[in-house]
């Protein structure tokens, strides 16, 4: 679905990805682990052209996204969900979902039922602004946002970030289910082993700014785990 090719990306002076390549084979998830500051977020944001890339291909079913604008993305099917949320404030729950339904085709620019069936708590909250929720809410808002858009490819950067636990495992059946049982193909930023675990198929390393290890979810070695995970 998604294959990254020899990326290369430079904050100023500051190389942060180098000759990076990464796979997502369709339907499945693919789970992106390193210590902080390894470069994941870039990652994400460089494949949602959020970040100018030096050089490298972001290939969409086969087609290359690289160089193609940021609003691009979403056409392309690929939803994404921020690193800490990026929910608006002082906007209901029901209009933070709105903001996708542009890129719905014109005559079907409504929230799909199956959102609020997925998040029953967006759908009591619907008429509340997205400041007044929680955090574990204010998440699986974001995650419902970005499925407005219908997406084949979903993007989620540390969803579980401070979250309490009952709301992360809540999150990971979610996530489990689009994946799992309506075929949506995931990228996961995660640090928490157990919960990658639980959701992954497949893992990639990294390690500053490169792509160290990936394979198969068990195929994840305790020396792997020593050498760029733990801390
Ligand atoms: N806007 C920026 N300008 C300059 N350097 C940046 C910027 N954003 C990130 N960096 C640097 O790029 C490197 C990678 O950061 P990034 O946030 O992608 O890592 P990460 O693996 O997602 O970390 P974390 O797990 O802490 O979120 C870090 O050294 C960071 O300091």
């Amino acid at each position: 679905m998604l294959t990254v090719n020899g990326l290369n990306q430079r904050y100023g002076e500051s190389q942060t990805l180098w000759d990076l390549s990464i796979e997502a084979p369709k339907g499945q998830c693919t789970v992106v682990m390193g210590r902080n500051g390894v470069g994941k977020t870039t990652l994400l944001q460089s494949i949602m052209g959020l970040l100018k890339v030096d050089t490298g291909q972001i290939l969409m079913e086969g087609s290359d996204l690289a160089p193609r604008r940021a609003e691009d993305r979403p056409r392309a099917g690929v939803g994404y969900v921020p690193q800490g949320r990026q929910v608006f404030p002082r906007l209901t729950v029901e209009e933070n979902l709105e903001i996708g339904l542009p890129i719905r085709p014109k005559n079907d620019r409504k929230i799909p039922d199956y959102i609020y069936e997925l998040f029953p708590v967006l759908a009591e909250m619907k008429r509340r602004f997205g400041g007044d929720l929680s955090g574990g809410q204010q998440q699986q808002l974001a995650i419902a946002r970005a499925l407005v858009i219908d997406p084949k490819l979903l993007l989620l950067d540390e969803p579980t970030e401070g979250i309490q636990p009952n709301i992360v495992q809540e999150i990971g059946d979610i996530i489990c289910k689009l994946n799992q049982e309506m075929g949506l193909t995931v990228i996961l930023v995660e640090q928490k082993l157990p919960f990658a675990r639980k959701v992954g198929d497949r893992f990639c390393l990294l390690d500053r700014g490169r792509s160290v290890a990936s394979g198969e979810m068990d195929e994840l070695s305790d020396d792997l785990i020593r050498q760029y995970l733990t801390v």
